[in-house]
């Protein structure tokens, strides 16, 4: 698709590009599967749900009280009604309530059909069989609609719609237990180098712990994904190029780290090339520059440079996206705003930096951010101690102590 020289020699294309490339390289699985509703949290909705029933089915009562009929009252004249019986919830009240009577009713049982409104029982004197109601009684209160909520044939959940324990708690209220969802994505991941040893064995001199695979099963947990951790392939041409092939045989998606550079054992983007299609490969973002995107076959392909915090930003923020929209789910923007900083930030003009931060709100609702420390894309700590990426755009020079910046923070919850 690009030869390697041609993009050697290249600026560097900017993150909105990739990702506008992305979006146009990748689209939606078609496959979709019937799953049981309680199974389906997370999971992208394959098709509009439409409600087979009203809901509330039918008039029920907001409150513990009375329920009469508003004809029997005269307004702004205390009153009195007996007893006829008892709606419980679940239980409704089987007979007529006649001129003159009242209901004994609980919140959420089935209004009798001659009764329009119902008096919390708070309100009223109750004397043997017979109820007191005051002068100031309201009529036609308290009662919830059939439909009131959602009506027959109304749509319940578009789609595309990644579930949310609310969305099947909606479903479950119509009686739904079995969708249809997207299936998921199988996506494989390994690191590469000769250097890494993986967690549970001593360490040999020279080498060190991989914690990029460690980093990319929590990262890329979800619902929506079949992961595979393919484990650790040495920087060996042909076993990374046999690797590369026979993975997108049986993968929708792979993603490395590590060898995306221009190091002499740094072979992805050239085997990409060799067995795929390179989309592209470097943007201009700090860490992460050295990210190879393209293809094998029909599977796509993702390159990420070896650095701990580079893996954990591109996965973020690039990765993460182009599987949403491979999944089906819809686009999702991050919450960014501005904050204040209270420190000082190194940053030269170039590449758009994402720096780990530590965002808090004051009391009058103020955001402030602080850096998290050092910055190097190998230093871990600092991620691991940060709550919000500072986003400093390409043109931005050293940031000041009191300068506004923008912030995207890990999570709602600071
Ligand atoms: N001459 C240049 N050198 C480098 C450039 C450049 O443009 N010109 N870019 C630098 C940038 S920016 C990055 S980011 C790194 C990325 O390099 P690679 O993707 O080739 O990654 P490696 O060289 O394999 O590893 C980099 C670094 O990360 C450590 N690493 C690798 N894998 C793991 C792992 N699974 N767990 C933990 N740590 C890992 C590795 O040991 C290296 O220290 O290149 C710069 N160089
Ligand atoms: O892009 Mo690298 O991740 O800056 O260090």
């Amino acid at each position: 698709m690009i030869d390697a020289c041609s993009l050697e020699s290249r600026p560097l294309m900017s993150i909105d590009d990739a990702l506008d490339r992305i979006e146009a390289a990748i689209h939606p699985v078609s496959g979709a599967e019937k799953l049981a509703l309680k199974n389906a949290l997370g999971r992208v909705l394959a098709e509009p749900v439409y409600s087979p029933v009203n809901i509330p089915h039918d008039r029920n009562a907001a409150m513990d009280g009375y329920a009469f009929a508003s004809c029997d009252v005269v307004e702004g004249q205390a009153f009195t009604l007996n007893l006829a019986g008892t709606s419980w919830a679940g239980r409704p009240f089987q007979g007529r309530v006649q001129p003159g009577q009242c209901v004994r009713i609980f919140t959420g049982a089935v209004v009798p059909e001659q009764a329009d409104s119902v008096v919390m029982q708070e309100h009223v004197q109750v004397r043997d069989q017979a109820i007191h109601f005051p002068a100031d009684t309201r009529a036609l209160q308290n009662i919830r609609k059939v439909g009131e909520d959602v009506k027959q044939g109304d749509l319940l959940c578009v789609h595309p719609k990644k579930l949310t324990a609310v969305d099947l708690g909606l479903l479950a209220s119509a009686g739904i237990d079995e969708v249809a969802v997207k299936r998921r994505l199988k996506i494989a991941y390994f690191s590469t180098g000769d250097e890494l040893s993986s967690v549970g064995k001593p360490l040999e001199s020279g080498k060190i712990y991989d914690s990029n695979r460690m980093l990319l099963g929590g990262l890329l947990e979800d619902p929506c994904y079949s992961v595979s951790d393919l484990g650790v392939v040495p920087d060996n041409r042909h076993l990374l190029e046999d690797r590369f092939i026979e993975a997108s045989k049986n993968y929708d998606v792979i993603v490395t780290t590590g060898g995306a550079s221009v190091g002499e054992a740094d072979y992805v983007k050239e085997i990409l090339q060799r067995c795929g299609e390179v989309n592209f490969w470097k943007i201009a973002i700090k860490p992460g520059k050295p990210l190879a995107f393209g293809k094998i076959g029909s599977c796509h392909f993702f390159g990420l440079p070896g650095n701990p915090v580079a893996v954990v930003v591109t996965c973020q923020q690039i990765v993460v996206p182009a599987l949403r929209r491979l999944s089906g789910a819809p686009s999702f923007k991050a919450l960014r705003f501005s904050a204040t900083c209270t420190t000082a930030l190194r940053k030269s003009a170039g590449r758009r930096e994402y720096q780990r931060g530590i965002l808090s709100q004051d009391e009058n609702g103020e955001f402030w951010v602080a850096s998290a420390g050092r910055q190097g894309s190998n230093i871990l700590s600092s991620m691991s101690q940060s709550n919000c990426y500072i986003i400093l755009p390409e043109a931005c020079n050293d940031v000041q102590a009191g300068d506004k910046v923008t912030v995207e923070p890990f999570s709602l919850l600071i």
